[in-house]
């Protein structure tokens, strides 16, 4: 692996500080912002404790409405922030994640819709997280809380409220960004009148927590961890190497085995002979793959947001999941990718049949899980279709 340790995992995110701002009219679009919320009082956490206050960096596009109905929430997945749409920028050099999808004109059309992307509660992009200072003045590192999708939820509920949106007309979203979505609806089924619900279940599998896990072992049994204190640790590396294996894992259940075969095969990365030592060229794409993620993501946020996917549940707490997924009194499009293997189609299949008013669509894609990522046509269709029935 060729990662430069200076630009690594946990330095990057160290850099990270926000300041406190607030969105008025007129501000500029598409550029990340932050709102302080939980300041007066923090957050109560779902596993327990508080946490406050906390910093989220969101970006917008579009004009929010006079009667501020047209406001779309979008989430993001696992590595993702807030730039779903735009250049690069400095400190972000890859093109908006859900760019061609939102946009004038897109499937989510910013002419139409005033467009709201937060950076994830434990996020490593500008919203409060484990790199973050903690109000002692260091960084939280292995003082982080347990915080679930519930949590996050209701640090997108405070920039809502800081925004002075009082309902989203929808709130969509892909993976842990879908269960973010179908957990708006079931907790506040008043603040938002529809969900479009990607590639996710109502509940995170025993093989997603396992295959999770396994990621996260990674990651702690790296040396550079140092149980998540890395960030002031004296010169070393940081725990890059944990989290590039974690990686290609992930990268693994995010494709699919026919593109692999197709893609890849089991031909040798040019220049190498598998026989003598090098490497065949998936294993080279799996190391490009690490290599970036180390590069701009931190480890305790890959645990942390990891951690909370696996306690995806939207039943817990509530009498169980029918009893939950009934207080979603509002539309729900269920999305699924036909050669997802991570979050299988009988997941969303199953989540249709228990939503009270829910309708079902497909991507239809090689590539597996990310699918909601590459097939940007069809995701805006599917969008376009969702917002506008
Ligand atoms: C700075 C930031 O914040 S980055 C953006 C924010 N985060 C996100 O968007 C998270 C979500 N995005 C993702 O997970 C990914 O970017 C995805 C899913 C959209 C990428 O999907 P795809 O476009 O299908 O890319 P794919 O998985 O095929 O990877 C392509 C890369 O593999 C490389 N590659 C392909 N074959 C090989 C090989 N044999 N050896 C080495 N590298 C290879 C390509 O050169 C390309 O490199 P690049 O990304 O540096 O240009
Ligand atoms: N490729 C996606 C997968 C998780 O949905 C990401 O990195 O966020």
């Amino acid at each position: 692996m060729t990662t430069d340790p200076a630009d690594a995992s946990g330095d990057r995110a160290r850099g990270a500080t926000p300041a406190s701002g607030a969105w008025g009219p007129g501000d500029p679009v598409g550029r990340r912002r932050f709102a302080r919320t939980f300041d007066r009082s923090p957050l109560a956490l779902e596993a327990g404790g508080a946490l406050g206050p906390i910093d989220v960096a969101y970006e917008t596009w579009g004009e929010l409405a006079p009667d501020g109905d047209n406001a779309v929430l979008v989430c993001h997945a696992l590595t993702g922030d807030s730039h779903v749409l735009g250049p690069p920028e400095p400190g972000h050099p890859e093109p908006g994640w859900w760019d061609g999808v939102v946009g004038p004109g897109a499937g989510i059309d910013t002419d139409r819709w005033f467009v709201v992307c937060a950076n994830v509660l434990g996020g490593c992009q500008g919203t409060t997280g484990p790199a973050s200072e903690a109000p002692d003045g260091h960084p939280y590192g292995s003082r982080w809380p347990r915080t679930t999708i519930r949590d996050q939820v209701e640090v997108e509920a405070a920039l809502a409220r800081h925004l002075g949106i009082e309902a989203w007309a929808a709130v969509v979203g892909g993976s842990m960004g879908g269960m973010r979505a179908l957990e708006w609806a079931v907790t506040h089924p008043d603040r938002v009148r529809r969900a479009v619900v990607i590639g996710c279940g109502a509940q995170s599998s025993a093989e997603q927590i396992a295959l999770s896990e396994i990621q996260i072992r990674a990651i702690r049994l790296d040396p550079g961890f140092r149980g998540g204190d890395y960030y002031d640790a004296p010169a070393g590396p940081g725990p890059h190497e944990g989290l590039g294996v974690a990686r290609r894992l992930g990268q693994v259940t995010y494709r699919s085995e026919r593109e692999l075969a197709e893609r890849f095969g089991r031909a040798p990365q040019d220049g190498e002979d598998p026989l003598a030592g090098g490497r065949y060229a998936v294993e080279s794409y799996l190391d490009h793959q690490a290599d970036k993620l180390a590069r701009r993501f931190d480890a305790n946020t890959y645990v942390a947001l990891s951690e909370a996917m696996n306690h995806h549940d939207v039943g817990r707490g509530r009498g169980g999941t029918d009893a939950a997924l009934a207080r979603a009194r509002v539309p729900v499009t269920v999305v699924g990718i036909d050669s997802d293997r991570l979050y299988p189609p009988h997941q969303q299949r199953d989540l249709v049949t228990r939503l009270p008013d829910a309708e079902l669509a497909w991507i239809s894609s090689l590539v597996g899980h990310d699918g909601f990522l590459v097939e940007t046509e069809q995701v805006g269709e599917v969008l376009a279709r969702a917002l506008c029935p």
